[in-house]
C-alpha cells in the first residue's frame, strides 16, 4: 500500500485521527506520516507522536504490543508476565495503557507501575517480578514532540536487534492497525491480570542503589543542586541523595511533558543545566546534577574556582571509573565494558587497574547483553558500563543505564575530593597528567523525513568512498558496516589517526541525525583544540554541502 492509501484508510480509523490528518496540508508531511511503518532503531519504537503509521500513537502503540504479546506467547512459557513503565511526557500513560489492554486481551499478565518511573527501576522490576519482558514508554532525551516504546527482556536488558528481530517479525505479520484486540482494564484488575506496582518496588531499588556505596562519610558536607528536568528523577534520586545537602530545581521539579523550561531536556545539550546552574550560583552549591526525563542519563556541573564548569559524558565516566575503582577489589574477571564512541580515557584507568575492557557498539542494550551473558557462562564480571552519552550504571541492579545509582555514586565522590580540598576538575586534571590530555566532542547534524535519511546515507557512502584520503593523517578506517571485532554489522565508520585521536561517524538510531564523535588525544588543551578545529572542519563541510543540496 503506498502512503496515500494508508492516508485513506486512517481517516477511517476515528474522529480524533481524521480531524489531526485532515488539518495537514502539507504533502510531504502527509508522506512522512505514512511512508513507512515506525521501526525498532537503537532504542527501540521512537518517533513523533501524532497520527499515521510513522508517529507514535495509540494505533501503532497496540501493534507493537501486539507483535510482541505474540512473541512472548510463542516462546511457550506457563506464566507470562510483562512490567510496563512510562515517563512524564505527554501521553506517555496513555500509550502505556493501551499496551497493557493488548496485552491482557493476548492472555499477559501486566503489572504496570501508578505513577512515572525511571527506565532503570524498569529494568529492576522485569527481575524482581520474574517477568519474562518489559516496556517502557518513553523517548528518553528527545524533543517533546516525540515519544517511544522500549521493550527489555526477561533479565531486564534492552532488546538487542537479534531479539527484537523475532518481534518484528511478528509486528510485520499484523495488518491492521485499526482492529487490534483490547481488554478492559478495569475487568483486568479485578481478575488480577493486571496489577498496579505500589512504591515497594521503588524502594527495594533504591535498596540495591545504596549498596553501590563507596564512601559516605562526607556526604553531609556536599551542596548538591538537582534538576529532574520535569522527568522522573525527582522522587528516585531525592531517595537516593537523602544523606547529602540537596536542593531541587522548583520550577524543573513537576512532571511537564511539554518541557517548558527547558529548551531540551537532554543532558548533552549545553543549556539543559542552566536553570539549576543560575540556583546553584545563589546557593553556591558545590555541584549541579541534571536527569533526563526517564532518569536513564545524568549531566554534571562542578563550581571550580568560583565558575560552573560542565562535564562532558566522558569525563563523567572516566572520572566514576577512576572512583569505583579506587576502592574496588578487582579478580581477573572484572571488566568494564563500554561503546566504540566512547572516549579511551576511562579505558586506560581501568587497564592500569588490571581491568578488562570490552568494546561494544552504541546503545546501553549491548552493555546489558554482555551483563546477562556474563551473568550466565561466568567468565567475566561485569564491575561498571558506560556510554559517551551520559549514561552510567555501576553495579547490576539494573542492566540498562542508572542516573539515580550514577546520582548517588558522582555526589560521593565530589564530597570525597572535596574533603581533601580537591573538586571532580582537578581530579580529571590529574587523570590527565597521568595518562594524556583527551578533548572530545560531538556534532549532531538533523536531517528529518525521507529525505533527510536519504541524504544521511549519501553521507556515509561518500566518506566511505573518500575513506584514507578524507583526513590525510589517517592510519586507518574501521568499517563496522562489515562486521569488526566481532561485533554485530551496523552502519559506522571510525577513522583512526596517527596519534591515536579518532573521529566516528553514524547515523543515530533514535533521531533523525548523524553524528560525529571526536577523540582527540594531545600533550595540552591548545594543541588538541587546535587539531580538534582542524579536523572538524572537514566533517563539517561536507555534511552542511550535502545537508544543503536541494532535494529533487
Ligand atoms: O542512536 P543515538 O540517537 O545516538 O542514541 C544512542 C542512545 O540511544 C538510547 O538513548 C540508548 O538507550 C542509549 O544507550 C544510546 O546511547
Amino acid at each position: 500500500m503506498n502512503y496515500k492509501e494508508k492516508y485513506q484508510q486512517w481517516l477511517n480509523f476515528d474522529e480524533k485521527t481524521r480531524h489531526e490528518l485532515l488539518n495537514i496540508h502539507d504533502e510531504k508531511e502527509i508522506e512522512d506520516c505514512f511512508y513507512k511503518d515506525l521501526s525498532f532503531g537503537t532504542g527501540g519504537l521512537r518517533g513523533v507522536m501524532g497520527a499515521g503509521s510513522n508517529r507514535m500513537n495509540q494505533y501503532t502503540v497496540q501493534k507493537a504490543t501486539l507483535g510482541l504479546a505474540h512473541y512472548i506467547n510463542s516462546m511457550h512459557e506457563k506464566k507470562k508476565s510483562i512490567v510496563i513503565a512510562y515517563d512524564t511526557r505527554n501521553h506517555s500513560k496513555e500509550f502505556a495503557e493501551a499496551a497493557a489492554s493488548v496485552l491482557c486481551a493476548e492472555g499477559i499478565k501486566v503489572y504496570l507501575f501508578e505513577d512515572v518511573m525511571p527506565t532503570p527501576v524498569l529494568s529492576f522490576a522485569v527481575r524482581y517480578f520474574k517477568a519474562s519482558a518489559g516496556i517502557v514508554i518513553t523517548a528518553s532525551h528527545n524533543p517533546k514532540e516525540y515519544n517511544g516504546y522500549k521493550v527489555y527482556n526477561q533479565y531486564g536488558g534492552q532488546l538487542v536487534p537479534s531479539e527484537a528481530d523475532h518481534v518484528i517479525r511478528y509486528i510485520e505479520k499484523i495488518q491492521d492497525f485499526s482492529s487490534i484486540p483490547t481488554a478492559d482494564l478495569a475487568e483486568c484488575e479485578s481478575s488480577d491480570s493486571l496489577v498496579w506496582i505500589g512504591e515497594k518496588v521503588l524502594d527495594c531499588f533504591i535498596q540495591e542503589v545504596a549498596k553501590q556505596s563507596i564512601d559516605q562519610n562526607h556526604s553531609k558536607n556536599l551542596k548538591v543542586v538537582y534538576t529532574p528536568l520535569h522527568g522522573t528523577g525527582n522522587i528516585p534520586v531525592r531517595k537516593a541523595l537523602d544523606n547529602f545537602s540537596v536542593s531541587v530545581v522548583k520550577e524543573q521539579e513537576l512532571p511537564d511533558g511539554d518541557f517548558s523550561t527547558v529548551r531540551s531536556p537532554n543532558p548533552e545539550e549545553r543549556d539543559a543545566l542552566n536553570l539549576a546552574i543560575q540556583q546553584a550560583k545563589k546557593e553556591k552549591a558545590d555541584i549541579v546534577i541534571g536527569t533526563d526525563p526517564d532518569c536513564d542519563r545524568i549531566g554534571v556541573a562542578v563550581r571550580h574556582e568560583d565558575q560552573y564548569i560542565l562535564l562532558t559524558g566522558n569525563q563523567i565516566g572516566a572520572l566514576l571509573v577512576d572512583f569505583v575503582l579506587s576502592s574496588k577489589e578487582v579478580n581477573e574477571k572484572s571488566t568494564l565494558i563500554k561503546t566504540i564512541v566512547t572516549n579511551d580515557l576511562g579505558a586506560e584507568v581501568a587497564l592500569d587497574h588490571g581491568l578488562h575492557v570490552l568494546n561494544t557498539l552504541t546503545g546501553f542494550k549491548y552493555i546489558g547483553e554482555k551483563m546477562t551473558e556474563f551473568n550466565h557462562n561466568q567468565t567475566q564480571e561485569f564491575v561498571m558500563g558506560y556510554e559517551e552519552s551520559y549514561g552510567y550504571l555501576v553495579g547490576t541492579h539494573a542492566r540498562d543505564k542508572d542516573a539515580v545509582v550514577a546520582a548517588r555514586v558522582i555526589c560521593e565522590m565530589a564530597s570525597v575530593y572535596k574533603a581533601n580540598k580537591e573538586t571532580l576538575i582537578d581530579r580529571i586534571e590529574k587523570l590527565y597528567s597521568k595518562y594524556g590530555f583527551y578533548l572530545d566532542a560531538l556534532d549532531s547534524f538533523v536531517l528529518k523525513g525521507k529525505d533527510g535519511a536519504e541524504k544521511i546515507q549519501m553521507l556515509m557512502a561518500q566518506l566511505r568512498e573518500q575513506q584514507n584520503s578524507f583526513i590525510p593523517s589517517t592510519k586507518a578506517v574501521l568499517d563496522y558496516s562489515s562486521g569488526i571485532d566481532s561485533l554485530p554489522k551496523e552502519n559506522v565508520l571510525k577513522f583512526i589517526l596517527l596519534d591515536d585521536s579518532w573521529v566516528a561517524v553514524r547515523p543515530s538510531g533514535t533521531e533523525p541525525k548523524i553524528k560525529v564523535y571526536y577523540s582527540i588525544k594531545e600533550k595540552d588543551k591548545v594543541k588538541a583544540q587546535h587539531k580538534l578545529d582542524q579536523i572538524r572542519e572537514k566533517f563539517e563541510s561536507l555534511i552542511v554541502g550535502v545537508k544543503e543540496t536541494i532535494s529533487v
